[in-house]
């Protein structure tokens, strides 16, 4: 039994909480159901029952986990332009807040708790009659270790239930199904996506349970995939270093330079076009993908076949005309397709015609490899990221054109969705999702 008297909402973590909340069955339900809001149980936990956000890290980490940190304020969600480091997970989740409080509540912890995991710190004991204040699997002291944990968020959210729509991003659409997909509900959409990745796996798992613990009532995970990519040598040149995907190839080679800033304002942050909400300036279109590979298949297919698929050498990366893997390929001299052909996919991805600059898009994908299905065939693939400023121009156009290519006799997209990444948190006086609720109180 609790020795409280008082009639405050105990603490979320409490054991006496966890009861209650196993008998109301799914947690974060419950608590909605509960009608209690995540606010007022975050005044009844006592601090000490809270992490301490206060200190850099100063002593060293106790795993492998590296002190690479990220600045957490800037115009910009971290996560995007930065490097692509080992690890990554998209986390999917559904928005359990009641109403626009809720909303900011749920907010305001999500900015408080990722500016916190992403400086490192070191977590208090506290009062062993509380549960620990974290899950404990990187030791007592968090190394930043890479990490970057970007929000964004998707079109259910802008429903009836938190007065936004409004406000919505211009081109933020429910996920269509293109021919080639075989979309499983379960692993597509949410009104909120995670993007969490670090240079270890441990890293993003603990971020990942930080988070949820502290958003009770605000956040239910509707899916999740995890992914890695190969770490690239230093000796890699390209402006976003390209790492080999599980069909082999190597994979980022053609991104745009994320180093050249006007080309990122151009093809990466919205805002730039006057039809979209203000709000939405600094912020980008996040298009998730689960792309299943058919690796066994792709396994007996000729090389010759692989490598006119790509339109890329499977060793070197480079265009099928020659050079190297960061030459630009040029299909002006071979318009009938006989060096690449016309339907390889990097052709159709971008044939590099005058006026298709404005379709490039950011690609961040990782490789997934999951259990094994029912068939015994391997269940691996690409967790296919990729950020651009204008969802219609970027991705949907580029998925038209890659629509009936060779490479769908290999691949089977089965989920994702779209989502709008929230621009950055300037400063300590602001939080994540500030510009949109302003601008939605200005709207009533
Ligand atoms: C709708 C966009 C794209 C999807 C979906 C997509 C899936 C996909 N791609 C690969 C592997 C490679 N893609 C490569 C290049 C490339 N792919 C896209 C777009 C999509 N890919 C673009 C825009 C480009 C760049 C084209 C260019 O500018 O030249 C390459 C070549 C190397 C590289 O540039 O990265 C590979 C390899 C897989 C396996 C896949 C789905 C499973
Ligand atoms: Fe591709």
């Amino acid at each position: 039994m609790s020795d409280r008297s008082d009639n405050m909402p105990r603490c979320p973590f409490s054991l006496d909480r966890r009861r209650f909340l196993q008998g109301l069955g799914a947690t974060g339900t419950g608590i909605a159901m509960a009608g209690l809001s995540t606010s007022a149980w975050a005044r009844s936990c006592p601090a000490d029952a809270m992490p301490d956000t206060g200190p850099e890290v100063t002593s060293a980490p106790t795993s492998t986990a590296t002190t690479d940190a990220y600045p957490f304020h800037g115009t910009h969600q971290q996560g995007i332009v930065t490097p692509r480091p080992a690890n990554g997970m998209i986390v999917a989740c559904d928005v359990l807040a009641r109403d626009r409080d809720g909303l900011e509540q749920l907010l305001r912890t999500l900015t408080e708790r990722i500016a916190f995991l992403t400086r490192g710190g070191t977590y208090p004991q506290g009062d062993p009659r509380y549960p620990p204040a974290d899950s404990g699997i990187l030791g007592p002291t968090i190394a930043p270790d890479g990490l970057t944990v970007t929000v964004s968020l998707g079109a259910s959210l802008f429903d009836a239930r938190f007065g936004l729509a409004d406000v919505k991003p211009r081109h933020l659409q429910r996920m269509t199904g293109f021919p080639n997909d075989a979309l499983d509900p379960s692993r597509c959409h949410g009104d909120m996506s995670l993007q969490i990745c670090a240079h270890t796996h441990d890293t993003t798992v603990h971020a990942l349970r930080d988070i949820l613990k502290h958003t009770p009532g605000g956040l239910m995970v509707r899916w999740k995939q995890e992914g890695t990519v190969p770490v690239m040598p230093p000796s890699d040149t390209g402006p976003t270093p390209s790492a080999r995907n599980y069909l082999g190839f190597r994979d980022g080679t053609a991104n745009p330079d994320t180093a050249d800033t006007a080309l990122m304002d151009a093809l990466v942050w919205t805002g730039h076009d006057s039809e979209e909400p203000a709000w939405t300036r600094g912020g980008s279109y996040q298009v998730v993908r689960l792309i299943r590979n058919f690796v066994e298949r792709w396994d007996r297919a000729p090389l010759a076949e692989q490598e006119a698929i790509f339109g890329r050498r499977k060793d070197s990366g480079a265009p099928l005309a020659g050079g190297t893997e960061y030459d630009i390929p040029d299909y002006s001299d071979d318009p009938d397709g006989q060096v690449t052909p016309l339907d390889a996919h990097i052709r159709l991805a971008n044939p590099r015609t005058p006026g298709f600059e404005k379709h490039r898009i950011l690609r961040r994908p990782f490789n997934y490899s999951n259990a094994v299905e029912a068939n015994g065939q391997l269940d691996m693939g690409l967790l296919f990221i990729v950020y651009q400023a204008d969802l219609e121009a970027g991705f949907i156009t580029v998925q038209k054109r890659l629509n009936g290519e060779p490479l769908e006799e290999y691949i089977k997209p089965v989920g994702g969705g779209y989502f709008f990444t929230l621009p950055g948190v300037i400063d300590e006086n602001d939080f994540l999702g500030r510009g949109l609720l302003e601008a939605a109180a200005s709207h009533a």
